[in-house]
């Protein structure tokens, strides 16, 4: 059974920073759903590359059967793990849906960790992240968001009538929002 945490939030709301200072010091496998449907995109041979390339750039999102093929693939490769930061998924309710289809009965979803930050802020911070990606520009920004807003932000509200969410404000410098999100692990941990 795979211990799951789910790692949601804006574009630029520093999951990917957060996710690995968590994998740094507790343990966990970080999988960022982003990262692995880029690597796939860049395969050679995938069949799925200009598909990935399209929903990247339009801030869609991608078919669940790609995404969540690759993080059962991703999993598999760390059968021992305490457990798994799963970054930037489920974003819609396709992705929720084919996860349940996919992974019931395999996972064991311990929360949902939630970065807010104001949707400007997160510009900027996409804007000035300097990774070269096809998606950090002001067009797509605004696709995203919309699809954060529409489609993903009621992911989140499905798992907090679960009471399944812990919010961290990630506003603020890195290390403050860390500390928080320690205090959070510990005490999922501790249960
Ligand atoms: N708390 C923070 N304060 C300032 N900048 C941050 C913070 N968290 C992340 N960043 C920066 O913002 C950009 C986006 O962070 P990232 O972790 O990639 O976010 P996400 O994965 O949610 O898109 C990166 O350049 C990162 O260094
Ligand atoms: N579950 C997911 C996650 C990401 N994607 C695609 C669409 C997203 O805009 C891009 C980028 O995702 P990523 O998590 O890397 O983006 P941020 O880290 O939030 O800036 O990948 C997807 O189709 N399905
Ligand atoms: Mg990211």
């Amino acid at each position: 059974m795979f211990n799951v945490v789910f790692v949601l939030g804006p574009p630029g709301s520093g999951k990917g920073t957060i996710c690995s200072k968590i994998q740094e010091n507790l343990g966990y496998v970080h999988l960022s759903a982003g990262d692995l449907l880029r690597a796939e995109r860049e395969r050679a041979g995938s069949q799925f590359g200009a598909l990935i390339e399209s929903h990247i750039k339009n801030g869609s999102i991608v078919p669940v059967e790609i995404t969540c093929s690759l993080l059962e693939n991703a999993m598999n490769l760390h059968k021992t793990a305490n457990g798994f930061l799963v970054d930037g998924f489920p974003r819609n309710a396709d992705n929720l849906s084919g996860w349940s289809r996919q992974m019931s009965g395999k996972v064991h979803e311990q929360f949902v960790l939630f970065l807010s930050c104001p949707v400007d802020i997160c510009i900027n911070r996409c804007l000035n992240r300097g990774e070269g990606r096809t998606d950090d520009n002001v067009d797509s920004l605004k696709k995203r968001v919309e699809t954060y807003n529409n489609q993903t932000f009621p992911i989140i509200e499905h798992f907090g009538k679960l009471n399944m969410v812990r919010e961290v404000d990630s506003e603020r410098p890195v290390e403050e929002v860390y500390e928080d999100v320690d205090k959070v692990f510990e005490a999922a941990n501790q249960k």
